[in-house]
């Protein structure tokens, strides 16, 4: 799939530093802009500190996207989104990744990396990155969850 260049930030917890590994060089070798906001090591983290780190990064427009990656994607997913900037969609299969972007306008994407392989984690994160939001109807339920 050809994709348009991004900026592209990813964070995780220790669960998921080998995935996120992977899909940031993956997304580099695309020619994305990557920045890495950690960990760096496997030593046991707290998944809060690195969604927090994220989501302020995103929100500030550090990076048009993010990547939020955990065991799961739960926890992470959680800390992303008590960020008001943030809509942070955890998804597992291409059909979830399509629709966080086409209705949800979602500009943080997370996955489980004790849930999902590394050839459906690129799936999801290609889908994520090729699809538009589709406005329309979707523009005036995504513009209530952002307080004016
Ligand atoms: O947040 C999670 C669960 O919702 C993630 O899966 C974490 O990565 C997990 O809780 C970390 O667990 P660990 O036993 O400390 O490795």
């Amino acid at each position: 799939m050809t994709q348009t260049p991004r900026t592209i930030a990813l964070a995780s917890d220790h669960a998921a530093v080998g995935l996120k590994a992977e899909l940031a060089a993956w997304l580099t070798e695309q020619g994305h802009s990557v920045t890495d906001l950690g960990p760096d090591t496997a030593d046991s983290v707290d998944y809060p500190d690195y969604g927090f780190k994220l989501a302020d990064h995103v929100a500030a427009g550090g990076s048009e996207f993010g990547v939020a990656l955990c065991g799961s994607g739960i926890g992470i997913s959680i800390a992303v989104n008590r960020n008001p900037g943030c809509r942070c969609a955890l998804v597992s299969d291409h059909l979830s990744a399509s629709l966080s972007r086409q209705h949800n306008n979602a500009n943080v994407i997370a996955m489980g990396a004790r849930l999902i392989g590394i050839d459906t984690a690129k799936d999801c994160l290609a889908t994520f990155l090729a699809t538009p939001f589709e406005g329309g109807r979707h523009e005036r339920r995504v513009a209530k969850l952002t307080p004016a």
